[in-house]
C-alpha cells in the first residue's frame, strides 16, 4: 500500500479534565478523499487545528509527506504543502478574484510580500492565478470584486487561493456550511473534479456530500475514532447509526 501523505498517530488533547482528542490515529492516502464526521462537539475542529498547527497536541505525532511536523508551526506546515481552506477566510472583498488568487500565490512563495502590487504585473504569476480560477469555474469572474461574488463563488475562490499554492493535501473544514442547495451542488461537483488528483481530508456535516465524495470515512465520537471504513461499512455500522446517523435517517 502507498505511504500516506498524512498520518496521525495517537493524538491526545485535553482542556483541563476534558479530553477532546482521545488517542486519534488516522491517515490520508495519496489521491484519497477521507471524510471526518461526528456529532457536534465530537472534536473535529480541534483535530483539524492540530493538523494545521494552530493547536498543539498533548501527545502523539503528526506525519506529513514523510516528515514529522508535530513541532513545526502553521506557516511552515503550509509551506510544506498543507493547504487549509474555509476555516478562516483570507478573501479580501475589495480585491478582484484574480488579485486574491495572485496574492495567495505570492504569500506561498519566497518573494518579498511587500512588493505584491508590483508582482501583480508579472504575467507568469497572473497566468497561474487565471489557471487556478479556471479550475474552480471562476475564469469568467476573474475581474469581479470578491465582495460582489455570491457565497458559493467566494468558497470556490478560497479553493482557488489554496490550489494556486499547489498543496499536497487539502484540509477542508465544512465547505458546505452556509451554502444553498444549488451552490452546494456546484461546490460538490467542483470537489469531485479534484478527486483523485489531490488528497483531501474533509470535515463536513452534510452527509449527502460526504457519502458522494469520500473514499473512506472516519467517525469521531467523544474525541475518539469510533470507526474508519468505506462509506458502505460506515453507513451500516450499528454504533455509528446509533450515535450519529440515527438522526439522519435519510442518509
Ligand atoms: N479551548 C477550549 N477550551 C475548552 N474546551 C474546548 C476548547 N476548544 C474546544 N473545546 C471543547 O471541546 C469539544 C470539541 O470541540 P470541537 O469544536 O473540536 O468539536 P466539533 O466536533 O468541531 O464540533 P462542531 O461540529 O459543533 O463544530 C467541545 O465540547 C468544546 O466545547
Amino acid at each position: 500500500m502507498s505511504t500516506p501523505i498524512l498520518a496521525l498517530e495517537g493524538l491526545m488533547k485535553s482542556y483541563g479534565a476534558m479530553q477532546v482528542t482521545r488517542d486519534v490515529s488516522l491517515d490520508v492516502r495519496p489521491g484519497e478523499v477521507h471524510a471526518l464526521i461526528g456529532p457536534n462537539g465530537a472534536g473535529k475542529t480541534t483535530l483539524i487545528a492540530q493538523i494545521a498547527g494552530s493547536i498543539t497536541p498533548n501527545a502523539g505525532r503528526i506525519r506529513f509527506d514523510g516528515a514529522d511536523v508535530t513541532d513545526i508551526g502553521i506557516a511552515a506546515r503550509a509551506r510544506r504543502g498543507l493547504g487549509r481552506v474555509f476555516q478562516i477566510s483570507n478573501v479580501v472583498g475589495s480585491f478582484t478574484a484574480l488579485e486574491n488568487v495572485a496574492v495567495a500565490a505570492i504569500a506561498a512563495g519566497d518573494g518579498p510580500f511587500r512588493f505584491w502590487r508590483r508582482a501583480l504585473a508579472d504575467r507568469k504569476l497572473t497566468a497561474r492565478a487565471e489557471s487556478a480560477l479556471e479550475r474552480v469555474g471562476l475564469g469568467n469572474r476573474r475581474l469581479t470584486l470578491a465582495r460582489d461574488m455570491s457565497h458559493g463563488e467566494r468558497r470556490a475562490l478560497e479553493l482557488a487561493m489554496s490550489l494556486v499554492q499547489e498543496p499536497k493535501l487539502l484540509l477542508l473544514d465544512e465547505p458546505m456550511a452556509g451554502t444553498g442547495r444549488a451552490e452546494g451542488e456546484r461546490l460538490t461537483e467542483l470537489l469531485l473534479s479534484l478527486k483523485g488528483r489531490i488528497p483531501i481530508l474533509l470535515v463536513e456535516h452534510d452527509m449527502a456530500t460526504v457519502f458522494r465524495l469520500a473514499d473512506r470515512i472516519s467517525v469521531l465520537i467523544y474525541g475518539a475514532i469510533a470507526v474508519t471504513g468505506d462509506p458502505a461499512t460506515v453507513r451500516t455500522d450499528p454504533l455509528v447509526r446509533q450515535a450519529y446517523l440515527g438522526e439522519e435517517e435519510a442518509v
